[in-house]
């Protein structure tokens, strides 16, 4: 579904990503852990098509990215909502605009947007203000946004890093329910190495300057995931061996 083929990003003199090759199936869902500044929101953007690479090249269900595409969808940390627009108007607006940049009928979009809404714990705000709602129901707004594209890829840069612990941990299993229902591929940036372990497939450890894909970790463990897993070897062995890659770099470079 997305294949990263030796790509390379520079601004100016730094060197974000440096040869980065990468492929993710359709339907998979793939976490990006690394020390801060090793090129993970980078990458997320070339796939977005919101910066084209300076070397190598982005492909999406065949073919290249060059600028941003309606099946693809992207959360980012902030909610990023329009405050005058109530709860309805901020999922359904990207459809809105596409569909009037296509002079289209908006058909049931809001009938889906209210099912969606519905299952992220969100019936009867509807009609709220950004404002009037709590961070983590702002970011699942946000989210439900992006669902309602029906993305083929969806793009998440640390979407619940903004979130207290416990909320974080409720979305987490929300995100995995519904990425379940659908054949999408997840993308997904944090910097939390159990909610690596936790939510994907296979985890792609980045080493920093250059950004490099220092190494990719099977996760394997069954679906449907749940918490109790966090205490299995198979979930101990994952988590220690990201750890081993982040941390171990530098302490080797400290000593
Ligand atoms: N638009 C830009 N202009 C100049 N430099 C940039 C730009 N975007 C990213 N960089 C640089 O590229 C490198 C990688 O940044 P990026 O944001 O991709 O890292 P990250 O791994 O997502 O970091 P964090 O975990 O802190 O969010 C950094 O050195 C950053 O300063």
């Amino acid at each position: 579904m997305i294949r990263l083929d030796r790509v390379s990003k520079s601004f100016g003199s730094v060197e974000a990503l440096q040869d980065v090759s990468l492929t993710v199936a359709a339907g998979e869902f793939v976490a990006i852990v690394g020390a801060s500044g090793c090129g993970k929101s980078t990458l997320l953007r070339l796939v977005a098509g919101l910066v084209p690479t300076t070397a190598g090249r982005v492909v999406l269900g065949g073919t290249a990215v060059t600028e941003p595409r309606a099946d693809t969808a992207m959360v980012f940390q902030a909610a990023t909502l329009l405050p005058w627009a109530d709860v309805l108007r901020n999922v359904t607006f990207p459809l809105r605009l596409m569909r009037k940049a296509k002079g289209k009928m908006l058909g049931d979009t809001e009938a889906r947007a209210r099912a969606l809404l519905a299952t992220a714990g969100l019936a009867g705000f509807e009609h709220r203000l950004p404002r009037e709602l709590s961070g983590g129901m702002q970011q699942r707004v946000a989210i439900c946004r992006a669902l309602l594209q029906d993305p083929r890829v969806l793009l998440m840069d640390e979407p619940f890093g903004a979130l207290d612990a416990l909320t974080r941990e409720e979305m987490s299993l929300e995100l995995l329910r519904i990425w379940q229902g659908r054949e999408m591929a997840v993308v997904f940036v944090t910097h939390s190495i159990p909610e690596a372990v936790l939510l994907a497939d296979r985890v792609v450890v980045m080493s920093p300057r250059p950004g490099r894909i220092a190494e990719i970790i099977e996760v394997g463990l069954p679906r449907p995931r749940s918490f109790e897993q966090e205490g299995s070897p198979a979930f101990q062995r994952a988590a220690q061996r990201i750890r081993a890659l982040i941390y171990g770099g530098r302490v080797a470079h400290a000593a």
